[in-house]
């Protein structure tokens, strides 16, 4: 049903649903020297479907709550939103606008698992292979070079669109699930803590071989950086889930990094002890 009632009418569904919640707010994720209104709700959408792709869901419905002071162009921000909605094609269905001192952006997502079993953190077994959908740390180098410029460009490097525009790995998630993936997450804190919550979780340890990340973006990004939004998922059979995912990630591949062990206090990268450090607020 469209908007335009007092609340979204949806039709139920048979299989269960899955719900997310996640806000972007102005100084803490965004500043508007550098972020167009229109990235901020395409950004504030990709968080959120992205926890649906960590869980190997489909994301169905968005709800989205944007305030922001009375000369910010809230319908650009909306705008934004629009084009992620439509990008992953989930519903916008309703939402709430309001005025503030600083901007915020709260999104909510209803998603389904469509028959499949939902993808958990706790699900992590010992001899499980570790994969990752793509390289880590570049959302970080592109904060840090959009920082410095104090100005989005024009044209914007791949690093800094990683930032401003990620991808949420919707369809990765899909194929992984489908392919009876048990465990996953996506990474927004960064590699390291998030891999520690689901070695957390699992009551597991972990023993990574190397951890992939491109130029500009440094080992510290890519370890400890957060916001790349690409999945951790965990399955027996690592190389063939790599060769199952080639034909749906688009612009990155997916690699092995390591293995899960059985023994919770091996936490480890090369050899040596991985600090369960990230993004906290
Ligand atoms: N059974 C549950 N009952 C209530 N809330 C839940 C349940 N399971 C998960 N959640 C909610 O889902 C969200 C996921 O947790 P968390 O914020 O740690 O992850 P995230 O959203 O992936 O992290 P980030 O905010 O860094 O992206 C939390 O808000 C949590 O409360
Ligand atoms: C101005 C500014 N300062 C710092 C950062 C870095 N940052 C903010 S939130 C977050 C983790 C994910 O957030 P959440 O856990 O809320 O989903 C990270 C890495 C930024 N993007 N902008
Ligand atoms: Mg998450």
């Amino acid at each position: 049903m469209g908007i335009g009632d007092d609340c979204a009418v949806v039709v139920p569904q048979s299989k269960d649903l899955l719900l997310c919640s996640d806000m972007l707010v102005e100084h803490t994720h965004f500043e508007t020297s550098y972020f167009r209104a229109s990235d901020i709700g395409f950004k504030s959408v990709v968080v959120n479907l992205s926890d649906i792709a960590a869980m190997g869901g489909i994301p169905k419905y968005v709800l989205c709550a944007v305030s922001g002071p009375k000369n910010f162009p809230i319908d650009e921000v909306l705008e934004g939103v629009q084009m992620a909605c439509y990008t992953y094609n989930a519903d916008l269905v309703g939402g709430d606008i309001s005025r503030s001192t600083e901007i915020v952006v709260t999104i909510s997502v209803v998603g389904t698992s469509n028959n499949l079993v939902p993808m958990l953190r706790s699900k992590a077994a010992p001899g499980d292979s570790i994969v990752i959908t793509g390289p880590t740390g570049r959302s970080s180098a592109g904060l840090r070079s959009l920082s410095k410029k104090g100005q989005r460009p024009e044209h914007p490097s791949e690093v800094e669109l990683a930032h401003l525009r990620p991808k949420a790995r919707v369809t990765a998630g899909r194929v992984a699930a489908e392919f009876g993936t048990k465990a996953a997450i996506d990474i927004s804190d960064g590699l390291a803590l998030d891999l520690h919550r689901v070695a957390d979780a699992s009551g597991v340890g972990f023993q990574l071989e190397r951890v992939p990340f491109v130029s500009p973006a440094t080992a510290e990004d890519a370890l400890f950086g957060g916001e790349d939004y690409e999945l951790l998922l965990f399955h027996p059979d690592g190389e063939l889930l790599v060769e199952m995912l080639e034909e749906v990630l688009e612009g990155t591949r997916a690699t092995v990094i390591g293995k899960v062990v059985e023994d919770p206090t091996t936490r480890d990268l090369q050899g040596e002890p991985l600090l369960k450090r990230g993004y906290l607020h």
